[in-house]
C-alpha cells in the first residue's frame, strides 16, 4: 500500500508523541519535583516542559529528520534522549482520514513544526491542571494547516471517565476529538489571559463590552473553550504569545472554520524564519472572516497602536479557498460522513455537535472545563473577578 501523504503522517505521528508527553508530563506532577526555573519576567519552565519537549522533538526528528521542527524551550541538541520518550507509533484512525487535496503533494523542506511542549506552565505550577495543553502545530509555506491539542488533565474530576483527551485538526479535513457546543446567542463571552494580564489586556477585553470574561491559562486551553463553544472570542492585546503557543490552536481553528489573527487581523506566518513573538497580539474566534473581522473593528485604537502590525503568512493556494473559509471537499463532506466538520454555519436549533465522538477521545464531554467566569451586565474591574475553581 502506498504510503500516506506527509501531512497525515505528521499529524498521526503528532496525536501519537502527544500522548506519550501527556503521560511524562502527569508523572512529574505525580513525582512532586517540578524542576522550576525561571527564563523571564512572569516565564517559568519546568522538568515537565523540558522532558516533554525531549520527547515530542526527539520523536519526530527521529521519523522526519528533513522536516524544520521548533520547540519552546532552549534544551541542549546533543542531550541523550531516555529510551521511553521515543514513541514509535502513529495513530491509526489518523491515517484512515483522506489527505485534502491541497495538502497531498507538500514536501519535507515545505513543513515547519511548531512544538508547545506544555503550554500554561503558569497554571501547571499552581495546580490549575486542565488549563495545560501540549500543542504541535504544523504549518505548510507558513501557514497553520493541522494541529493537536492534548490536555493530559481533561476529566481529571471524573475519575469514572478517561482521564486526558487529544484534540486534532486538518484544515479542509475537519476537527476531531472533542464536541462542538454553540455558544450562547444572547451575550458575548471574551476569554484572556489569567497570569500574563496588564491594563492593556483588561482594557481591549472591556472595550468589546462583554457580557462575561473568562479568565484561565494556556493559548491551547483558551482554543477549546471557542471550539467547545464556552466563550464567542479570546482576545490577547500582548506581545506575550509565541508562534509555538499559536500555531496548533490556529490550525485546529482553521479545521472548524474559524480563525486566529493579530489585532489588525493580519494573519500569522509561522515561516522557519520569522521572528517567534506574536508581536500583533492576537484575537481568535470561530466565526466565519467577515465576523472575525467586525471584531478587529471593536477593538480600539490604543491597543492597535501598542501592537506591531505581523507580517503575513503568504497566500497559500487552498484550492481556491481564501483563507478564513473552510475548503470542505472529498469524502469527508457533510453529505458524506454525517460529520458536520469545519462548518462555520452552527445550525441555530441544535446545541451540540458532535464534530467527531470516534477518534482519539471516546467519550468527549463538555462539562469540565473549569472555566471561571464573572458575570455582569455592567463591565468594570470591580466586577471582573479572577478566581479558578479547578484547583487540584
Ligand atoms: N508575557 C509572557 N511571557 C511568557 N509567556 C507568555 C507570556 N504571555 C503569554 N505567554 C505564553 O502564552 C500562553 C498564553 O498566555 P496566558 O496563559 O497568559 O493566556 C501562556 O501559557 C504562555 O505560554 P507557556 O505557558 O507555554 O509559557
Ligand atoms: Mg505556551
Amino acid at each position: 500500500m502506498a504510503s500516506s501523504p506527509l501531512i497525515m503522517r505528521l499529524v498521526s505521528a503528532s496525536v501519537a508523541v502527544s500522548n506519550r508527553a501527556s503521560g511524562i508530563i502527569r508523572d512529574i506532577m505525580k513525582s512532586g519535583n517540578l524542576g522550576i526555573v525561571e527564563k523571564g519576567k512572569n516565564d517559568l519552565q519546568t522538568e515537565a516542559d523540558r522532558s516533554a519537549q525531549r520527547c515530542i522533538v526527539a520523536s519526530l526528528h527521529k521519523r522526519f529528520p528533513e522536516v524544520a521542527i521548533f520547540g519552546e524551550e532552549a534544551l541542549d541538541p546533543s542531550e541523550k534522549i531516555p529510551a521511553e520518550f521515543l514513541e514509535h507509533e502513529s495513530d491509526e484512525y489518523v491515517l484512515k482520514q483522506e489527505c485534502p487535496e491541497y495538502l497531498r503533494n507538500v514536501a519535507d523542506e515545505d513543513v515547519v513544526i511548531w512544538v508547545d511542549p506544555l503550554d500554561g506552565t503558569a497554571e501547571f505550577t499552581q495546580g490549575f491542571l486542565d488549563h495545560v495543553t501540549v500543542l504541535i502545530g504544523i504549518a505548510v509555506k507558513g501557514n497553520a494547516v493541522a494541529g493537536v491539542i492534548n490536555q493530559p488533565w481533561y476529566n481529571y474530576q471524573n475519575p469514572d471517565k478517561p482521564l486526558g483527551r487529544t484534540i486534532w485538526g486538518v484544515m479542509g479535513l475537519g476537527g476531531f476529538g472533542f464536541l462542538r457546543e454553540v455558544p450562547p446567542k444572547d451575550k458575548l463571552i471574551v476569554t484572556t489571559s489569567r497570569s500574563h494580564s496588564n491594563m492593556l489586556v483588561t482594557e481591549t477585553v472591556h472595550s468589546l463590552n462583554p457580557n462575561e470574561v473568562v479568565r484561565v491559562g494556556g493559548t491551547g486551553h483558551k482554543v477549546l473553550l471557542l471550539i467547545e463553544g464556552k466563550v464567542h472570542a479570546y482576545v490577547f492585546a500582548s506581545k506575550g504569545c509565541k508562534k509555538w503557543d499559536t500555531c496548533a490552536p490556529e490550525a485546529v481553528l482553521h479545521a472548524v472554520g474559524g480563525c486566529l489573527t493579530d489585532l489588525h487581523g493580519i494573519k500569522m506566518n509561522y515561516a522557519k524564519d520569522v521572528q517567534r513573538q506574536n508581536t500583533g497580539g492576537m484575537l481568535a474566534t470561530l466565526m466565519n472572516e467577515e465576523d472575525h473581522r467586525g471584531i478587529v473593528a471593536k477593538i480600539p485604537e490604543l491597543a492597535k497602536d501598542a501592537m506591531e502590525q505581523s507580517s503575513p503568512a503568504p497566500e497559500l493556494d487552498f484550492m481556491g479557498a481564501k483563507f478564513g473559509q473552510n475548503p470542505q471537499r472529498g469524502s469527508n463532506s457533510e453529505e458524506k460522513s454525517n460529520i458536520p466538520i469545519g462548518s462555520n454555519k452552527v445550525p441555530s436549533e441544535e446545541k451540540k455537535q458532535a464534530v467527531d465522538q470516534s477518534a482519539v477521545s471516546p467519550t468527549p464531554s463538555t462539562d469540565s472545563q473549569g472555566t471561571t467566569s464573572s458575570k455582569s451586565s455592567q463591565l468594570s474591574d470591580s466586577v471582573q473577578k479572577e478566581t479558578c475553581t479547578t484547583k487540584l
